[in-house]
């Protein structure tokens, strides 16, 4: 089932044109990640995906009674407000005890209901954002950089959970990140964007395509090999190219 289309979507920023002749499809219970450099328009897609911005032509189109969780980035919170986990969760609506629970659990985060906001480390809180974003059962997950902070332990851990959560919940996932080597792996397709979509497919393909290439520069096809073995302990005859990390 199609959640979302794209159709030669062009938006603006001010007066620049950021995103240009995008077109692209989501459907549910995949995984799908946009790379790109800084600037390249991932999170003006994001916005443009949400509703936040319109095209200035083109056609963004939703399934009806689409459900969206977002993730933002980051999110500022007072660290000396007193609020604790269940709280937080329950702004700004109330959502019940189970809705919590279950929200919580699927963001590795079971039994923390009590904790202060403010006592959680950088991983724990992005999980929190996570389990928010899961209250009203999203057909759709939108993570925007969700790993920021994170190490890269920290990030492959983060990534795994949100695979767990698409097979479990069945949602589409719909991620930014500049953790090329992990999401590489844990992607079913990758979006490179430049403005414009420099190329898609499986990440396979992507990590070895010329346009992803000349943006990022060789090395990640080797890492992703390296991830896959580890990953899933078989040996493909995989061409490797650790040597050649930029
Ligand atoms: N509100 C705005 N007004 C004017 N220009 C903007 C606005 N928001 C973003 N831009 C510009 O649009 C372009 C794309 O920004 P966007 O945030 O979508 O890129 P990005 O790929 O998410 O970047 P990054 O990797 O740095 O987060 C940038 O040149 C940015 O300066």
């Amino acid at each position: 089932m199609t959640l979302v289309t794209l159709d030669q979507v062009h938006v603006l920023q001010g007066a620049r044109q950021v995103l240009d002749h995008v077109s692209l499809e989501l459907r549910r219970g995949e995984i799908v990640t946009v790379v790109g450099p800084n600037g390249s328009g991932k999170t003006t897609l994001m916005r443009t995906i949400l509703g936040a911005l319109a095209p200035v032509s083109g056609r963004v189109t939703r399934h009806p009674d689409l459900r969206i969780g977002y993730v933002p980035q980051r999110l500022s919170i007072d660290a000396t407000l007193p609020m604790n986990v269940a709280r937080f969760l329950s702004l700004p609506r109330r959502q019940s005890p189970q809705t919590v629970a279950a929200a919580l659990a699927d963001a590795d985060l079971s039994g923390m209901q009590d904790r202060p906001v403010a006592t959680l480390s950088g991983g724990q809180l992005q999980r929190l954002l996570l389990a928010r974003a899961l209250l009203d059962a999203p057909d759709l997950l939108i993570l925007d950089e969700p790993t920021t902070g994170l190490d890269q332990p920290g990030a492959a851990a983060f990534y795994r959970r949100i695979e767990a959560i698409r097979d479990t919940r069945g949602c589409a996932v719909l991620m930014v990140s500049h953790d090329l080597h992990v999401v590489m792996a844990a992607s079913d397709r990758v979006i490179c964007l430049n403005g414009h979509i420099c190329c898609h497919g499986a990440p396979e393909t992507v990590a070895s395509a010329p346009e992803y290439r000349a943006l990022f520069g060789s090395g990640t096809q080797g890492a992703l090999a390296l991830y896959k073995h580890e990953h899933s302990h078989t040996h493909h005859d995989h061409d490797h190219d650790h040597g050649s990390h930029r």
